[in-house]
């Protein structure tokens, strides 16, 4: 362990958010990283975290770790999607204050914003509207979040800093076939309807929804550089009471056209039929990432692109759930 250099702890590092994020810090020659599973830290329960917190004494902490799935996953457990997620992001944001921790990474997520927000939408835009209702527990947790930080900024001092990414993908997603998102989910239904010949592959909802994905290695970029901004550029750029930074790619697609994209990507040649049955969720979520570009830092990866490497890694994922 080299002292002089910052002790960071990444609460979810064995995610597709947190793994990404090590890679990142490793690839800078920061190695005083501290890392816990989730069987040795229960970030819901508080006696745990704040023994963790005072027995580590950690510098930074970035807080990848969540109760995270895709629309049919937060249309299906409300409930845990919003105390899990109130309880890990209330837990590690007191504990780390409370013991002396100055720098921390909150993760929200574009779901944030208004089911009907001006597009491209704009950071200022959080809580003019209703939400929308398939995953409205997942945002009302992360919207606390995002508050709980600049409380305790405003309060405390501390220099606790939120992003709100966009879809991801990439390297370490999750593949579960009913709770997963929409890329990995694809990824895999078209790859094993390749193996099998089958002569099409079921979408669900209409296929008219509009998403932004952002490839998991340029997030974890996005939330290291946004760490190590210097805290006037940060301040300069954000408000007291809207601290957060929207983090994408700044164009979307719709859902038809992906499930075209992936299917060339994984070689299907069969058809593509939509199950309108199933819920479309957000119309569009477009995120305008002017303010992190006028920071300095603009996403690389192109989607065509990112999904090649996205198949290359489920193909070498050795354990499906
Ligand atoms: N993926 C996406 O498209 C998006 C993600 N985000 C946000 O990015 C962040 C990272 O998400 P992502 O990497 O995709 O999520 P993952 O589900 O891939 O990773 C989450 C990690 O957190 C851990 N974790 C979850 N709950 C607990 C707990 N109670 N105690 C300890 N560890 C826990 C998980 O451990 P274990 O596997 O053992 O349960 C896992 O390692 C989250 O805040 C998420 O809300 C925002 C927008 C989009
Ligand atoms: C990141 C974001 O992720 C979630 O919101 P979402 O963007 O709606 O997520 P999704 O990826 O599950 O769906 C995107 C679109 O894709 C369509 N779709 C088609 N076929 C499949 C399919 O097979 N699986 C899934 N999951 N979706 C499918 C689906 O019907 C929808 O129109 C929330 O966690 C939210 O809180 C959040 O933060």
């Amino acid at each position: 362990m080299n002292s002089a250099q910052p002790r960071i702890f990444v609460a979810g590092h064995r995610g597709l958010v947190g793994s990404a994020i090590v890679r990142v810090l490793q690839a800078q020659g920061l190695t005083n990283l501290v890392t816990r599973t989730r069987a040795e830290l229960e970030l819901t329960d508080q006696a745990q975290v704040r023994a963790f917190f005072e027995s580590e004494r950690v510098d930074q902490v970035y807080l990848a770790a969540a109760k995270v799935g895709g629309i049919h996953a937060n249309h299906t457990y409300p409930a845990e999607f919003i105390y899990d997620n109130m309880m890990v992001q209330t837990n590690v944001v007191h504990e780390a204050w409370r013991s002396g921790v100055h720098q921390l990474l909150f993760l929200g997520s574009s779901c944030i914003y208004p089911r009907m927000a001006q597009q491209p939408i704009r950071e200022e835009s959080l809580m003019n509207g209703p939400l929308e209702p398939t995953n409205e527990p997942y945002a009302m947790a992360k919207i606390a979040g995002i508050k709980l930080c600049e409380s305790y900024n405003r309060q405390y001092g501390t220099d606790y800093r939120s992003v709100m990414p966009t879809n991801l993908y990439g390297p370490g997603d999750n593949y579960h076939p009913q709770n997963s998102h929409v890329i990995p989910a694809l990824i895999r239904r078209f790859h094993e309807a390749k193996l099998i010949g089958a002569e099409q592959v079921v979408i669900w909802g209409s296929g008219n929804a509009m998403r932004e994905f952002l490839y998991v290695d340029d997030m974890a970029a996005a939330s290291v550089y946004v760490m190590q901004l210097d805290h006037a550029s940060y301040g300069a750029n954000t408000a007291p009471m809207h601290s957060h930074l929207n983090v994408g790619t700044g164009a979307d697609t719709t859902i038809s056209e992906l499930a075209k994209l992936i299917g060339k990507t994984v070689s299907f040649s069969g058809k593509i039929v939509f199950d309108t049955s199933k819920p479309d969720g957000t119309p569009r979520k477009l995120l305008d990432v002017s303010k992190l570009q006028s920071l300095g830092w603009s996403a690389r990866m192109p989607l065509d692109v990112g999904l090649q490497h996205a198949y290359r890694a489920f193909l070498a994922t050795n354990k499906l759930p």
